[in-house]
């Protein structure tokens, strides 16, 4: 495996050793990784390398069967998910996953739900989203169903943003979306960001992770990390031979 230096700043999120199994099946095999706030973590890798795993096994979607999940220093390997949200970890799942007989409001009100802290900050936070995603805020007495699949997308990426993470899991937000609304989900998580949330995104489009969105880039091959370094020190060319490996 490649690896380089990592960023100065502290990780908020330590991955250390984690395996995921399905039953005997494991799928991940020892991944380990860091998040630092303000930068964007592009996990990459072929179909059924074990990415979509690596994420349940670090949000508590599926259990670690060894190693361990870290946020903020502290042990969460063996909370469940929703205790994992209230310490600050969010995810976003593939696949634009809303409730759609649900109101958009009634989604983000799902998200709020997340918090640690009291419901006295709701009304704030919902205004917050609204300004961000102002279609939603036009929508939001609508059913989630209603919108079109890029707008489902910024609902299932603000309902994990109601719960004010500063880690935030997002597995191939570009999936069955036109290239014009993949460019607004990718500035969106550009703010973000800037607002220096820690992000790790799935993603399979190398030359759009190249070009500016991912600060690091990790390849995940066969459940094994076979490549972790900055994106400036790689080559589209780098990544795909990394992908590619074990052909
Ligand atoms: N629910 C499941 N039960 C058993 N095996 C599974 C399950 N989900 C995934 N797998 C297997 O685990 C391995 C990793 O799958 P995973 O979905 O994590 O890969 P991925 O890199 O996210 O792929 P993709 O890019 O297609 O989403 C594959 O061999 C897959 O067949």
């Amino acid at each position: 495996m490649t690896t380089t230096d990592e960023s100065n700043s502290q990780p908020v999120l330590d991955v250390a050793d984690l395996q995921v199994a399905y039953g005997d099946l494991v799928a991940v095999w020892g991944a380990s990784l860091q998040l630092v706030p303000g930068r964007i973590t592009a996990l990459v890798g072929r179909n059924g390398a074990g990415k979509t795993t690596l994420l349940a096994g670090i949000c508590g979607l599926l259990p670690a069967r060894s190693g361990s999940v870290a946020l903020d220093g502290r042990a969460v390997t063996g909370l469940p998910p929703w205790k994992r949200v209230r310490l600050g970890m969010s995810i976003v799942q593939e696949g634009k996953q809303v409730f759609r007989d649900l109101s958009v409001h009634d989604n983000l009100r799902v998200g709020l739900r997340g918090r640690r802290s009291g419901r006295g900050e709701d009304d704030t936070i919902l205004a917050e989203l609204y300004e961000r995603f102002p279609v939603l805020g036009e929508r939001r007495r609508e059913r989630a169903g209603a919108l079109s699949g890029g707008q489902q997308q910024m609902l299932a990426i603000a309902t994990a943003l109601a719960a004010r993470p500063r880690v935030l899991l997002v597995d191939e937000p570009s999936s069955g979306l036109a290239p014009v609304i993949t460019d607004q989900v990718f500035e969106l998580l550009d703010r973000l960001r800037g607002e220096g949330l820690a992000i790790l995104l799935v993603e399979q489009l190398v030359d759009e992770l190249l070009g500016g969105i991912a600060d690091d880039v990790v390849v995940l091959e066969r459940g094994r990390v076979t490549l972790r370094d900055r994106a400036a020190n790689l080559s589209a060319e780098t990544i795909a031979d990394s992908i590619y490996s074990s052909i």
